[in-house]
């Protein structure tokens, strides 16, 4: 069976802790063309924020999933298609790569497994809240990205490999790298993506592109833009 994922080229990621720009609204994010609406972020992140953005997307057609960024902030919304759970690869701390997940599991005796998948991060920006957080090391040659990419997919069967450069754009030549060093994993890339161009230029060797910050900064035709460029590619 094909996992969606592996039909998607562009992802709008809605961080429930930023305001949307002047005259904009989650609908007109939802038609903007993307393949999906994944739902998350590092900081300020609350279940009660987290439920506000999905109920104001579900009225939408749109694929519709959650990326917690914590157990406490997983709520359990039928408007929701799936739940997609990163696992940082290179954490500083084993407590984002599988302890998050072992608490998780320990304090919900309900959790809905068929509609849960990994995500396998590489965080590459040292000064995202994303790595800060999870202590990660961005001090990676585009040969370590790829060994980590390869691990992800052949050691530990990851579905999903997302190089992570949350806040910046990446280099394409690493993106190129992970690409070359998957083949069954879809390759997300996020970080940076801000007009037709950039989106284009990551697409080229990612499977998909999680573009993040432009819904909260650019205007709705920015973001089609990027849906364009990633459909391009
Ligand atoms: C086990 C469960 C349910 C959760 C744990 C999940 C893990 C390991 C989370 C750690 C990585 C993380 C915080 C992922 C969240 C998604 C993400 C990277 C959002 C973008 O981050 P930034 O852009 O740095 O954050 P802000 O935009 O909020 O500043
Ligand atoms: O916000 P930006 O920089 O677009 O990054 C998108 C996404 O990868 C963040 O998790
Ligand atoms: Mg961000």
């Amino acid at each position: 069976m094909t996992a969606p994922w592996e039909e998607w080229d562009h992802i709008l990621k809605i961080d429930p802790d930023k305001e949307l720009p002047d005259g904009v609204t989650y609908g007109d994010l939802c038609a903007t063309g993307t393949d999906a609406i994944e739902v998350g972020g590092t900081m300020g992140i609350t279940e009660a924020n987290m439920e506000a953005v999905v109920d104001a997307c579900s009225e939408h057609d749109v694929a519709l999933y959650q990326e917690p960024s914590s157990p406490d902030v997983v709520i359990d919304n039928e408007a929701l298609e799936g739940y997609l759970i990163p696992t940082v690869f290179n954490a500083g701390s084993p407590f984002w790569i599988t302890g998050a997940h072992k608490e998780w599991v320990r304090i919900d005796d309900g959790l809905d497994w068929d509609r849960t998948t990994t995500e396998a991060y590489i965080v590459m920006n040292p000064d995202a809240d994303v790595a800060t957080y999870t202590e990660a090391d961005c001090d990676l040659e585009a040969d370590d990205v790829a060994a980590y990419a390869e691990v992800a997919e052949r050691l530990f069967g990851q579905e999903i490999v997302y190089l992570e450069y949350s806040g910046m754009l990446g280099d394409p030549a690493i993106v190129e790298a992970a690409s070359e060093a998957t083949d069954e994993a879809t390759l997300f890339y996020g970080g940076g993506i801000h007009d037709y161009d950039s989106a284009h230029a990551m697409a080229q060797y990612a499977d998909v592109v999680v573009v993040g910050d432009l819904a909260h900064e650019g205007g709705v035709e920015a973001v089609r833009e990027t849906v364009e460029a990633a459909s391009d590619a």
